[in-house]
């Protein structure tokens, strides 16, 4: 760590979960138009940790005051970044990612943790650790191009039932449309995530 840089802590303030975008194509230009969006996940399979990395630095630099920023799977990268003070607010992380424990004593009290879900039984799990996240990602709503899950598609009964039964925000995720928001927002989401709909619309407001 250079002198002139501190580690950045995620500041105390409300998460604010309600317009979840996630990175697809594009990102840059995505997110430097998606002004409205309340949480940025950078997410991207194919490219390399440094890639990532590089990536989030860029995004950090152009996001909005008001928008949390978080990196998919990768603790490492954001751990790194905040240590150099970049402005990475915590992760988004899979059930085949670093386990949420070791996640939070890398990150600390004040990062912001998202964990991956979309069954009764991974809901249930993620309840017993509820301490040591902020949300988890209830998807998918319906089968998604964008990504491969081998988890029963929800609907709006199923995002409303694991809505009811976490005790942590959810975000739900999944070939979601600006025009499903209405009818998704009564199931007691937190939030909605969405990667090609603010590819093919970055400024908006669902
Ligand atoms: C909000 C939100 N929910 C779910 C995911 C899943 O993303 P992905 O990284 O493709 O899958 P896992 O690694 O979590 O199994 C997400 N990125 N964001
Ligand atoms: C990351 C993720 N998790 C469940 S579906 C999905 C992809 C959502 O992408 P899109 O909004 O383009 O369907
Ligand atoms: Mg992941």
């Amino acid at each position: 760590m250079t002198r002139e840089t501190h580690p950045y802590t995620t500041p105390a303030r409300p998460l604010d979960l309600n317009l979840y975008l996630v990175t697809g194509e594009h990102p840059l230009e995505t997110v430097q138009a998606a002004k409205h969006a309340t949480c940025i996940q950078v997410r991207s399979k194919p490219i390399s940790a440094r890639e990532l990395y590089q990536l989030t630095e860029a995004i950090a630099g152009i996001i909005q005051p008001h928008q949390t920023l978080l990196v998919d799977d990768r603790v490492d990268v954001a751990l790194a970044l905040r240590a150099r003070g970049v402005r990475v607010d915590g992760v988004h992380i899979g059930q085949d990612d670093l386990p949420v424990a070791d996640a939070r004593a890398l990150l600390g009290a004040d990062a912001i943790i998202g964990l991956t879900t979309g069954t009764r039984q991974l809901v249930e799990e993620s309840n017993k650790i509820a301490r040591l996240i902020d949300y988890i990602g209830t998807g998918p709503f319906r089968p998604s191009p964008t990504k491969q899950s081998n988890r029963p598609p929800l609907g709006i009964d199923g995002l409303r039932e694991l809505a009811e039964l976490s005790a942590v925000p959810t975000v739900a995720i999944g070939d979601i449309t600006p025009e499903d928001c209405p009818a998704i927002r009564t199931t007691g989401v937190a939030g909605i995530a969405m990667v090609r709909a603010f590819v093919d619309n970055p400024a908006l407001q669902a």
